[in-house]
Order: C-alpha cells, then structure tokens, then sequence
C-alpha cells in the first residue's frame, strides 16, 4: 500500500529528528510556488491529490497568503488536516475549512512560557518607562536631558488579563512574583483551580479598574479592535497596556491617540495591525516598547513547537485525528 502524502508548507528547522520520522509513515512533498498564484495553479494541476496532511508554518503565509475562503476549495480533495505551527490560528479560515472536511490543529501549550516571558517584559519596561534612556544612552545622552519621569513598580498593581488560555494563566504566575494581583475577562468563568485565585470580572469592570491590561486572547471576527477609542475612555488614566496576542485586536490608530493624549501612561507591544509594517505614532513615541513579534523567538520555544505540530501530523496519519484540534472544531463530527 502507497503511504499518505505530507504536504510541507514552510520549514522544519529543529525537530529533524521528529521529522524524518515522518517520512517512514508518510511521503514528504513541497510546493515549487513561490506564490499565492502559482500555489493556485499547483493545486490545480493535481500535484497534491493525494496530500492527506499539510504541516504550515506562520511564514508560509508569504507562498499560499491566508487560508481563506477563496484557497481552501482549491486545496486537494484528499487533504483532510491542516496543521498549524503556531498558537494563533488567524491565518486560517476555520469555517472554511470545516465546511470542506478539514480539520485544524494548533499548537497551545508550548508557546505558553515564552509568551508570557516576553509579556512580563513589556510590563516592567512600559511601567518602568526603560525604552526614553535606553534610546537615549545609545545617542550618547546618558539617562537624556531631561531625565525620564520616574517609573512605575509591578507591586501591587492590578494586572487586568483579557483572554485567560495557557498564555494568560502562566503570565498571572509570573506577575504574582512581581507583586500584582491579576484578576481577569475570558468568554466564560474558569474553574478555581484554573483560574488560580485570580478573580472573574466583567469585561467593562476590567477596563475599569485594571492598572495594566494585558491582551492574551485569539484575534476572530468578534475580537477584531475590541480595545478601541471607546474601551480606551473606559480605562483608568495612566493604564500601561500589553499586547503578546495579534496587533489587530487593537486599534492601533486610537491606541496612539489614546497615548499622544497622555490617557495610556505606556504600552508594550510584541504584534502589529499590519506587521512587518508599525504605525508611525508608536515608532515616533520613544516611551512605548516595540519588539518585532518575537513571543516564541526561542531555540527552546521553536523546537518544542515544531515537535507539537508534527505530533498533529503523526496522530493524523496514524489514528485519523488531531491531538489539539483548534476550539472551533473540538465539537465536530467530520463526515469524510
Ligand atoms: O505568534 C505566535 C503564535 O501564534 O504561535
């Protein structure tokens, strides 16, 4: 019997191991388009008709671009998992895929530490206003002139965590160390145990009385520019925001607005509405921490990442299912 067929979108660049034993089960192929156009055109001409799986990447997207609506009745017949090398799954149309017999994987849990390293980060450095003198230390200013107003110390603030998956959960750990209490907003209450102590508030009474918001839930259509100018009123004057979660969850435009006006103290951001592209009112602000969406940016981090996603494709040619399906799909029964 002729093995299933892996499609490789994107590169393995740790996990060999792991990957080459993939192709004991399995016939590894890869694309020859270098573009969304071409990749069209290479579905169409029946090169991956027996593709049963397809391992993607975050950076593929800059060969096949989103998989929408318009790509996926492209995609073979035959491919019936998609699995997904990342926490964040916005690149990808679930609906779309459900409604052609595709399931979706993610890859939670690994990403969790990195993640939340790299939120504890923007914290202190928005609270403690690091980026004035360090920019100005490298201009040859010392501290700058005038020094920097004094910052602002973790103890005891309220750490407001809006989305509390693996992300948020481990953040509110590590900022229990720093000295503040987090409580949080997620679409449903969690159990004691999970929520750690933390307490459940409104998504209002959140925005109300947080001293840091962090943003740590997935961007989909309902979560697209939840924090806007209206939110940004909501919030205590002088709130230090963070974002680890997708740059579009907030709109960037009245984020700058909200800062020029001196409403948002700081905020420390790791995504972009439009990345690689920032928006200049945060590139001109030298009190806000940018860095280039670096959550997972680790030898440690990737490779535990990569070896989740080929776990997916694995359970997927083995026992013809997923081992993290994305939320969306837990509860459906596939019909082919
Ligand atoms: O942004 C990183 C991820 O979604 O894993």
């Amino acid at each position: 019997m002729s093995k299933p067929q892996v499609l490789l979108l994107g590169e393995i660049e740790h996990a060999h191991k792991e990957w080459a034993a993939i192709s004991e089960i399995a016939d590894v192929i890869e694309p020859k388009a270098r573009s969304r156009a071409e990749f069209i055109e290479e579905c169409k001409s029946g090169a991956f008709d027996k593709v049963l799986v397809a391992y993607r990447t975050f950076q593929s997207v800059a060969i096949t671009g989103m998989i929408d609506e318009e790509l996926v009745p492209h995609l073979p017949k035959s491919l019936k998992f998609i699995a997904h090398n990342g926490a964040g799954y916005d690149q990808i149309d679930v609906h779309a895929c459900t409604a052609h017999d595709i399931r979706v994987s993610n890859v939670p849990t690994a990403v969790d530490d990195a993640t939340a390293d790299v939120n504890m980060f923007l914290i202190l450095g928005a609270l403690r206003g690091f980026n004035t003198s360090m920019m100005a230390l490298r201009n040859g200013h010392w501290k700058g002139s005038p020094p920097p107003p004094l910052g602002h110390d973790p103890q005891g603030k309220v750490l407001g965590i809006l989305g509390m998956g693996g992300i948020g959960r481990n953040l509110m750990k590590k900022a229990a160390a720093f000295g503040m209490t987090t409580q949080y907003h997620n679409r449903s209450k969690l159990s004691d145990e999970l929520s750690g102590g933390a307490k459940y508030v409104s998504f209002d009474e959140l925005l109300k009385t947080s001293d840091v918001l962090s943003l740590n839930l997935p961007l989909n259509k309902n979560t697209h520019h939840i924090i806007s100018t209206k939110e940004f009123e909501k919030m205590k004057k002088g709130v230090v925001i963070v974002n680890t979660a997708r740059g579009a969850v907030m709109d960037e435009d009245a984020l700058v607005k909200a800062l020029d006006s001196g409403h948002v103290l700081s905020c420390g951001l790791d995504v972009f509405e439009e990345e690689p592209k920032v928006h200049p009112g945060l590139i001109a602000n030298p009190h806000v921490m940018l860095v280039p969406h670096m959550g997972t940016w680790t030898v440690e981090t990737q490779t535990k990442m990569e070896v989740w996603c080929i776990g997916n494709v694995r359970s997927a040619i083995e026992a013809g299912k997923l081992t993290s399906p994305v939320a969306e799909q837990k509860d459906i029964i596939f019909q082919g």
